[in-house]
């Protein structure tokens, strides 16, 4: 009797039909031609919307190059990136880089803010850029502010802000325009026990209220609970 071919391993995820993020055979292969790295190797991953998957595994297994693909920061060697119904391999610089700004929040490990501008402003200008500096996401901005406890430093520069400070402020940024897809890179990495726990609880919780599509790539297994999905990278595949 024939038997059924095994399963593939279960990265699509129990929404995949209405997946807002997907990633379809995609392969990133780096390095010189002669010594080449394949830091993403034949990837599946769908994340629908109000889905939190966290994504783990060993140093240099592919996590970050994950991200970079999946916000279409960097183009996959092979394989297709679906945003919000739209293929980014298919566009070119300008038109992934307007999908982008419309679709994807991103959150770095190390928050690029800045330099000249307070915590506030942070955020105020990301709403500014994409023309929605109105009275309700002002108000948003100070209760995102509150929420990753940064109202007291909100008049800060940079400068004046500890690592944990800038990561939560980058996060908050990356809040305030609720984006359909959210990547977040390390996001409790320079914060202590008690304030990764009410990062990650953040997280979750925008993530239902704005149906957002959330990929959380960490090291922090103690945070691991608050995803719906925990995959695993290791030698550019994820399982
Ligand atoms: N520009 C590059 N050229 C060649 N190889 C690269 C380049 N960038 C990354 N790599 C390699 O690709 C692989 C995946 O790297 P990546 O940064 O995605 O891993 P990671 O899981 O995020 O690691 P970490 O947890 O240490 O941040 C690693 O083997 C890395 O050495």
């Amino acid at each position: 009797m024939n038997q059924p071919a095994p399963a593939p391993a279960d990265t699509a995820g129990p929404l995949e039909r209405d997946a807002v993020l997907r990633l379809t055979g995609v392969t990133l292969e780096l390095g010189h031609r002669q010594q080449p790295v394949t830091a993403l190797d034949q990837v599946e991953l769908a994340v629908g919307p109000g889905e939190f998957v966290a994504v783990t595994g060993p140093s240099g297994s592919g996590k970050s190059s994950l991200l970079a693909v999946a916000g279409g920061l960097q183009s996959p060697t092979r394989g297709t990136v679906h945003v919000a119904g739209t293929d980014l391999t298919g566009l070119d610089e300008r038109g992934r880089t307007a999908h982008r700004r419309r679709h994807i929040g991103y959150v770095f490990q190390h928050a690029n803010l800045f330099a000249s501008l307070t915590a506030r402003e942070q955020l105020l200008l990301t709403a500014h850029i994409a023309g929605r500096l109105d009275a309700a996401t002002r108000r948003r901005v100070d209760e995102l502010l509150d929420a990753v406890g940064m109202t007291a430093r909100a008049e800060h520069r940079p400068d004046r802000l500890s690592g944990g400070e800038r990561q939560r402020i980058g996060l908050a940024r990356a809040l305030v325009l609720a984006p359909e897809v959210l990547l977040v890179d390390e996001p409790t990495s320079a914060l202590d026990r008690a304030r990764a726990r009410d990062i990650v609880d953040l997280l979750a919780a925008q993530t239902r209220a704005h149906r957002t599509a959330t990929v959380m790539v960490t090291h922090d297994h103690e945070i691991l609970d608050a995803a719906d999905r925990v995959l695993t990278m290791r030698d550019g595949r994820l399982s």
